[in-house]
């Protein structure tokens, strides 16, 4: 019973109030419907009254009786074209409900599966930015692609079930006001197949999650195919990874065909179990000695009555079979086990003095750091980053200046000491009026699937096409813009597949000065440019000296070579802070020894 407390937040969620508002019309045509075809069953007594040429009430309870008596003082042949044409109207009626339901469901179908893939993509874009190092893609993938529309589907299931439980009723109080002791014999029969079927048909919840968490692996699996097609090739790894393609994949079959299995089977057990209950009802009537015309009626409203109770049950089942879907869908949604985006009321429209770290200490949670462990990878930083100044943040491999630009950017927060802005934490600066004056260009390439002007004022709409080529003029990228056949219009592909990894550092670097940032952070940003480039863009970073603030971090002596202050890390910690021109003639390896020997 678990399943509708959960099904129902859902359907709440994605119907929203508007829609919401549909569900009590479904529930009315589908109570009308039964309405109509249990009078129009009911009539079927006066018909085969005059049929068989007696209009005799014996055995016949109020209701039954007064449906005999319906027309009573009619002509004969005028009576049975009444009755024939009330029980026609009211299969039409019935049936035109039927329909207006249909259109009613499918629509709310549609909108529930849209408004479920707004809200995960919203959520999405809502979380902090940790939950995405903690979580596995392909669970996230999974879950939007697929997921979501068995989300949908179980929607459609728990109205078709409100819709069948409606008519279900209506057509058990027809046969209450045919006769009360049969009813009762056909409630007990009836609650028996229901207790059968929810036995069986909790047995589909752990399969249904197997199917979730095996779909999940299989996604990882085809985002891996697509993101790792060159190392699979060049390491000659086609077979292995066909292999383990295959065992993913065959892992969703298996898991799937266990699910059908336990649902194939529920199908046939109730319509046996039906089967049953109806010959109980003629057997029963029978030793009653029940009138016929009354029997017949009863047993066509028990015969209509069974499909609508299958389909309850199917529902239920369907439910249960989708209850991993659910459950996954709604761990998405639910915020209160997410990473806050950040907070922040403080404006912000220019640095002055500068960015202090003050003790600062951050740990990873993630795969790479294990569900228990997290080790520190920044210990109780100090340094300063000043205003209008260049500032080289250097350090071997793995030191921790990646995750200062994390810092800065608020992707992450500091475990514990301060970031101070002019003297304000950073923690309560408004984020948008904090990002509206950074840009970063890092050394993951991260650029979008469009033109190479798309590309250049992403997140900058009031840039023009000038703006975006004085931006490419500063980033060395104008000149080989310009010799692509179709320009700035060039189309760079998935992640920019269409372009060398220098042309899309000079797009990326392109991007983040377009908007001329208070502050600029180039994460190994012209780690893939050529030397003659990379001195013409060191030449454009001095020309913002004194007016704006820049971080740069690299490996390359030449990259570094403008800026005013170093700050050396080493394993996580700070180890120097000077004015670059004291050590300017040290190479890369000596300044990081230098840090070391600190
Ligand atoms: N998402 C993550 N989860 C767990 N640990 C991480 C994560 N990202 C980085 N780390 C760890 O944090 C440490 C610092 O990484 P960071 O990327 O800041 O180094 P870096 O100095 O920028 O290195 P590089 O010069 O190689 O880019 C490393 O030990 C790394 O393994």
């Amino acid at each position: 019973m678990s399943l509708i407390p959960s099904a129902l937040p859902m359907l709440r969620r994605a119907l929203g109030g508007r829609l919401l508002r549909l569900v009590p019309v479904v529930v009315g045509l589908g109570l009308a419907g039964a309405a109509l075809e249990g009078l129009g069953i009911g009539l079927i007594i006066p018909l085969l009254g005059i049929i068989m040429g007696h209009g005799e009430t014996s055995g016949m309870a109020g209701f039954s009786a007064l449906l005999q008596q319906a027309g009573a003082d009619l002509g004969e042949r005028e009576r049975l074209i009444a009755i024939s044409a009330a029980i026609l109207g009211s299969i039409v009626l019935k049936n035109v409900f039927a329909f207006a339901n249909t259109l009613l469901t499918s629509f709310i179908y549609g909108k529930a599966g849209y408004s479920i893939r707004s809200a995960l993509s919203e959520q999405l874009l809502r979380v902090g930015y940790p939950f995405f190092l903690q979580q596995s893609p392909g669970r996230l993938l999974n879950i939007i692609s697929n997921e979501s529309w068995r989300a949908s589907d179980a929607i459609q299931a728990l109205l078709g079930a409100i819709v069948s439980a409606s008519a279900a009723v209506i057509l058990l109080a027809f046969l209450l006001l045919l006769s009360w002791q049969m009813t009762l014999l056909v409630t007990l029969g009836l609650a028996l197949v229901q207790l059968a079927h929810g036995v069986l048909s909790s047995n589909l919840k752990a399969p249904s999650r197997s199917v979730v968490s095996r779909n999940s692996a299989l996604a990882s699996q085809m985002l891996h195919l697509v993101h790792a097609g060159r190392l699979i090739r060049i390491f000659g790894q086609e077979n292995h990874e066909k292999a383990v393609f295959a065992k993913a994949s065959d892992g969703v079959r298996r898991a799937a065909f266990v699910l059908s299995i336990r649902q194939g089977v529920l199908p046939p057990l109730t319509e046996v179990l039906h089967a049953m209950l109806f010959l109980a009802v003629v057997i029963g009537a029978w030793l009653a000695n029940v009138s016929f015309p009354l029997t017949v009626a009863f047993l066509i409203l028990l015969y209509r009555l069974q499909p609508h109770m299958r389909a309850l049950q199917m529902s239920w089942s369907q439910l249960q079979g989708m209850s991993g879907s659910l459950e996954e869908v709604q761990w998405l949604l639910d915020p209160s086990d997410k990473p806050e985006a950040p907070q922040g009321s403080l404006p912000f429209d220019g640095l002055r003095q500068g960015i202090s770290f003050d003790d600062v200490s951050f740990a990873y949670s993630g795969p790479l750091s294990g569900p228990d462990t997290r080790e520190a990878v920044l210990h109780q930083a100090v340094f300063d980053i000043r205003s209008g100044r260049s500032t080289a943040l250097i350090g071997r491999s793995g030191a921790g200046k990646t995750t200062i630009v994390n810092l800065l950017c608020r992707f992450v927060k500091p475990d514990s000491g301060r970031i101070l802005v002019d003297g304000a934490p950073l923690g309560e600066i408004d984020p948008s009026q904090w990002l509206r004056n950074i840009a970063l260009a890092s050394q993951e390439l991260e650029l979008v699937d469009g033109t190479i002007f798309e590309n250049i004022v992403y997140g900058h709409d009031a840039a023009s096409a000038s703006d975006a080529m004085r931006a490419a003029r500063l980033a060395e990228a104008h000149e080989f813009i310009e010799h692509l056949p179709r320009g700035y219009a060039t189309l760079v592909g998935y992640r920019g597949i269409n372009l060398s990894a220098g042309q899309r550092q000079r797009i990326a670097l392109a991007r983040a000065l377009v908007r001329d940032p208070d502050i600029l952070i180039l994460d190994e940003a012209t780690s893939a440019v050529d030397g003659l480039s990379e001195a013409a863009i060191v030449e454009t970073l001095k020309s913002r000296a004194g007016r704006r603030t820049t971080i740069v971090i690299s490996h390359h002596h030449s990259t570094i070579s403008f800026c005013d202050d170093v700050v050396i890390l080493s394993r996580g910690r700070v180890k120097k802070q000077a004015a670059f021109a004291t050590l300017a003639k040290l190479s890369m390896d000596e300044l990081y020894q230098h840090g070391a020997g600190e």
